[in-house]
């Protein structure tokens, strides 16, 4: 591809994922999917300007709005050129499958922003931090003073973290698997069994992915996993198990011992769970679909599980950094009918509880009304449970020292390089 088709495709891009109310990433590989004659070269470079426009759309939206300019895809991907220091020469316009040439008015725009910087004094905190206005309130009550460092860190790219398969290897051998494969990698500072990728990786042409060595999962997940405590031959159930990033580290907790069901209500999720549980050499997982809150097999299970991890849907606040479409598409209806979700999750999972069992409540989000004040009314709705504080656990289930005061875990890009998580320990105690 030329530099011109090469920009004429990321608006092409960004205007299919800006029309569209799926997740970019899905958009996008379909985009790529259906233009194979694309090679990967050209293909990494258009995926890095439409990210990095949707990383910095709210920036790039005041300025067009500064200008008196209508903000779409053209326009911010114009816009980003000129804050690359990219200067739009007539030949970036011209030949095959090139975008048209700049008009006169996107001309003036251009010449307006050159050698600017792409922030202004002018710009409120959440154009700084891309984040969405109506969240402003929230984010500076839940962060006071670290609002800017800690939005800021949510709008870089996140690293890429593998959890190592125990069940085949220890963090050292697949280090050297890697290495053996010029993949660098570098130990996780809280997580004892994750490596950290410098360069991001096709997994799938990467041989210690594909003997199981390792699987993509973030920092913060693996640690949500590693508190659940999951023993050899205990009863575990994944109540949200999805596609099964955390049931596969429950399960090498659990070294293949003991039952591990893993429910969703998305057959399709849990169907996509099958190949990674083959690849990572599990055997002890019972996929289960169920049928939401109602499931009769609920009901027959009642009290015969020892750890019950409830990863439950929320806003993915914390992935901002992997999803940077995602926080534009948020509205205040979405947290309000996902509170409710979870709650009625919490208190249907709850009845899976043995006496003497735990359930770990998680979401991969920031907001307190979908993590502490969900706890909350779950324990002043079940007076049978209580919340082991997570300091008191965490030398013996992670070993490194424990970054939170607790009594919850709250991680975030900022604080620990993880993406943003939380989880609650609640222990049935015995009666
Ligand atoms: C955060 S995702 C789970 C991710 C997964 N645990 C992992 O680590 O890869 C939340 C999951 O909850 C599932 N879900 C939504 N409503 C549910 C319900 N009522 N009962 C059980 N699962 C539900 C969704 O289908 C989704 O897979």
């Amino acid at each position: 591809m030329t530099p011109a088709a090469r920009i004429a495709a990321a608006m092409e891009l960004l205007d299919e994922i800006q029309a569209s109310p799926k997740p970019a990433d899905q958009i996008s590989s379909l985009y790529f999917k259906s233009r194979r004659y694309i090679g990967s070269k050209d293909r990494r470079a258009v995926a890095e300007t439409v990210w990095r426009v949707l990383r910095t759309k709210a920036r790039i939206d005041w300025w067009l709005e500064a200008l008196d300019f209508p903000a779409d895809a053209r326009a911010r991907v114009l816009v980003d050129m000129i804050f690359q220091g990219i200067t739009p020469e007539p030949d970036l316009f011209q030949g095959a499958h090139s975008a048209r040439p700049p008009s006169q008015e996107e001309r003036r725009l251009m010449e307006a922003l050159r050698g600017k910087s792409p922030f202004h004094h002018a710009m409120p905190a959440w154009v700084k931090g891309e984040f969405p206005e109506w969240l402003t309130p929230r984010l500076t009550a839940l962060w006071g003073e670290r609002l800017a460092q800690e939005v800021a860190a949510m709008r870089d790219e996140a690293p890429l973290d593998l959890r190592v398969n125990t069940l085949k290897a220890t963090r050292d051998e697949a280090h050297i698997a890697l290495k053996k494969e010029r993949i660098p990698s570098t130990p996780t500072d809280i997580s004892p069994i994750g490596l950290r990728l410098a360069n991001r990786v096709a997994l799938v042409q990467v041989q210690a992915w594909r003997d199981g060595l390792i699987e993509v999962q973030d920092e913060g997940s693996q640690l949500v996993a590693l508190l659940t405590d999951a023993q050899p031959g205990m009863a575990v159930a994944d109540y949200c198990a999805g596609a099964g990033g955390k049931t596969l580290a429950l399960a090498a907790a659990m070294q293949n011992k003991g039952r591990l069901v893993a429910c969703d209500v998305a057959e399709w999720r849990v169907d996509k769970a099958q190949a990674r549980l083959r690849r990572a050499g599990v055997h002890n997982v019972t996929r289960r679909v169920i049928d939401g809150e109602s499931d009769k097999w609920i009901k027959r299970s009642a009290g015969s599980f020892d750890r019950v991890l409830v990863d439950a849907p929320c806003t993915g606040t914390g992935t901002w950094r992997r999803n940077p479409d995602a926080k534009w598409q948020l509205t205040e209806e979405t947290v309000l009918e996902l509170v409710s979700r979870q709650q009625a999750i919490l208190t249907s999972a709850a009845r899976l509880v043995k006496p003497g069992g735990r359930m770990i409540y998680a979401t991969c989000s920031i907001l307190p009304e979908e993590n502490e004040e969900q706890v909350e009314k779950f324990l002043a709705a079940h007076p049978d449970f209580r919340v082991l504080p997570v300091p008191g656990l965490w030398g013996d289930l992670v070993g490194t020292a424990c970054p939170v005061p607790g009594p919850y875990l709250r991680l975030s890009p900022y604080g620990h390089g993880t993406d943003g998580f939380f989880a609650a320990v609640l222990e049935k105690p015995s009666v």
